[in-house]
């Protein structure tokens, strides 16, 4: 098993993978693309406390409104046109999208899609989790190996800036029929836009 995020957006990515196995199975956790460019972007700021605002790095020219579709932080988030670039080499049967609002809300049903994806036994199940106030997240009650509960690290559910709703709303607008087309390609309604 090999994980990293940015496999997903990389342009050469697709071939070099199925070159080495065309029978390679690929999971890809999703969240709303206005959410992970909020966070991508929180993340950055973590490390670069005097980057430009978020509200001027959206826009190329935030008077006509237009978006910079080449920040990273925006162009991550298109997933129809990435998978389309998948699409070229993998049959979507050997793809999986997970839902990160999901893997939150419902993590053993959301695991329990990905065991049946790689044809396992369905063994993580509600009862490996609890729900922890605090973090914001579900824990595992035992870490492997441990007897211990083990939750996510500091980085994980950082506070999100407060970003210019007018701003939110553009970009919900800008991602509507990239959601719409992945939803349909996928067979999935995330519920980004409801
Ligand atoms: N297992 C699991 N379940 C649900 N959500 C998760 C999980 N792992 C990571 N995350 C969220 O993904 C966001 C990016 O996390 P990363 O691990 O990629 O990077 S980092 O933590 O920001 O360094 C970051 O989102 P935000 O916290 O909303 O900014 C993480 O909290």
């Amino acid at each position: 098993m090999e994980k990293t995020p940015s496999y997903f957006v990389t342009r050469e990515a697709p071939a070099r993978i199925c070159a080495m196995s065309r029978d390679t199975k690929l999971i890809v956790v999703v969240r709303d693309p206005v959410t992970r460019a909020i966070s991508d972007y929180t993340q950055t700021l973590s490390k670069k406390p005097d980057i430009p605002t978020f509200e001027s790095l959206t826009f190329k020219n935030r008077t006509t409104g237009l978006i910079d579709t080449s920040w990273s932080a925006i162009q991550i988030g298109i997933y129809a046109k990435h998978l389309d670039n998948w699409l070229q080499f993998f049959p979507m049967s050997q793809i999986l999208f997970v839902s990160g609002e999901r893997l939150i809300s419902d993590p053993a049903g959301e695991l329990g899609r990905v065991q049946d994806f790689l044809g396992l036994k369905r063994i993580i199940t509600d009862k490996h989790f609890y729900f922890n106030q605090t973090k914001g997240f579900p824990c595992l009650k035992k870490a492997e190996g441990s007897s211990k509960p083990h939750c996510l690290g500091k980085t994980k559910g950082r506070t999100h800036p407060n970003i210019d709703p007018e701003v939110v709303q553009r970009l919900r607008d800008f991602y509507r029929p990239f959601n719409m087309k992945f939803y349909q390609m996928t067979g999935r309604k995330f519920g980004w836009d409801d």
